[in-house]
């Protein structure tokens, strides 16, 4: 069943499906923990507010694969990659019910959806858990192409010392290593194909602006430019 000639890349397109969701936007904002992906949806749910538009902040996966005992577990002491494996089919079973009855319903209720993590955090943390990225795309085949993808590219070295002064010694297994958290970054850095990858050690504000600005390039973006009423109308 496992193809190991898949790459992150090829894994992705495989998944991933392109389509007419509704008049909304899907915006996923991937990277390592503590990267600050809460910190820049929390000012983009501002900026899209102010802006006017009914936006959606949410994440996966959600609460109830993170708090099955056999995830924490894995989390907090990792595992064999026999056990990756059931984590990466309950997290595609997390997703495909997060997308049908969360995700989907928004994008046609017209919200911007902002989502923390998506189908690529998943291939990236499994791949390095020892779970081959075909198998990883096999069963969360359909799952919705965003309208964004971003990477916040952090140094592994920031992280750490994000994550130790935001969590102190209650590190998860894969965040107290920083030979693991190098590992996992690079592997996003590899998804050119997919995700659009901003510097996230920059001020939080210049954060949120390099997204905006790769936001304008979407065609959610140019339609609204296009039928939005000229201003001296
Ligand atoms: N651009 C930045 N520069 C410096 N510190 C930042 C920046 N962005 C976020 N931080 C800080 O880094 C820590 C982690 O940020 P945040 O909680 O937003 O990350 P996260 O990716 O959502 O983490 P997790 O996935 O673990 O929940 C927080 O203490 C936050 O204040
Ligand atoms: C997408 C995805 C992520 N995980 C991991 C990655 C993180 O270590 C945790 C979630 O941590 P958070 O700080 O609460 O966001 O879960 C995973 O195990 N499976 C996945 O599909």
């Amino acid at each position: 069943m496992q193809d190991s000639r898949i790459d992150l890349n090829s894994a992705a397109g495989l998944a991933l499906k392109n389509g007419d969701y509704g008049p909304g936007a899907l915006i996923a904002i991937c990277g390592f923990d503590g990267s600050g992906k809460t910190t820049q949806l929390t000012a983009l749910a501002e900026h899209f507010t102010a802006y006017g538009h009914e936006v959606l902040t949410t994440r996966q996966p959600t609460t109830d694969y993170r708090n099955e005992p056999v995830v924490r577990q894995f989390l907090d002491d990792g595992g064999s990659a026999d056990r990756a494996r059931v984590l990466a089919v309950m997290a595609a079973a997390d997703r495909h019910k997060h997308v049908h009855n969360v995700i989907l319903p928004a994008l046609r209720q017209g919200k911007i959806v902002l989502c923390d993590r998506y189908l690529f955090s998943s291939l990236v943390y499994f791949e390095a858990r020892g779970v081959a990225p075909g198998f990883v795309a096999q069963i969360n085949q359909g799952i919705p192409k965003p309208d964004l993808s971003v990477f916040l590219d952090v140094p592994a070295e920031t992280v750490m010392a994000r994550l130790k002064r935001r969590d102190g010694d209650k590190l998860k297994y894969e965040e107290r290593d920083v030979s693991k958290i190098a590992d996992m970054l690079n592997r996003f850095r590899s998804m050119t194909g997919h995700l659009s990858m901003i510097a996230g050690d920059a001020p939080p504000e210049q954060v949120t602006q390099a997204i905006l600005a790769r936001f304008e390039t979407t065609e959610f973006a140019q339609e609204q430019r296009r039928t939005a009423p000229a201003l001296d109308a």
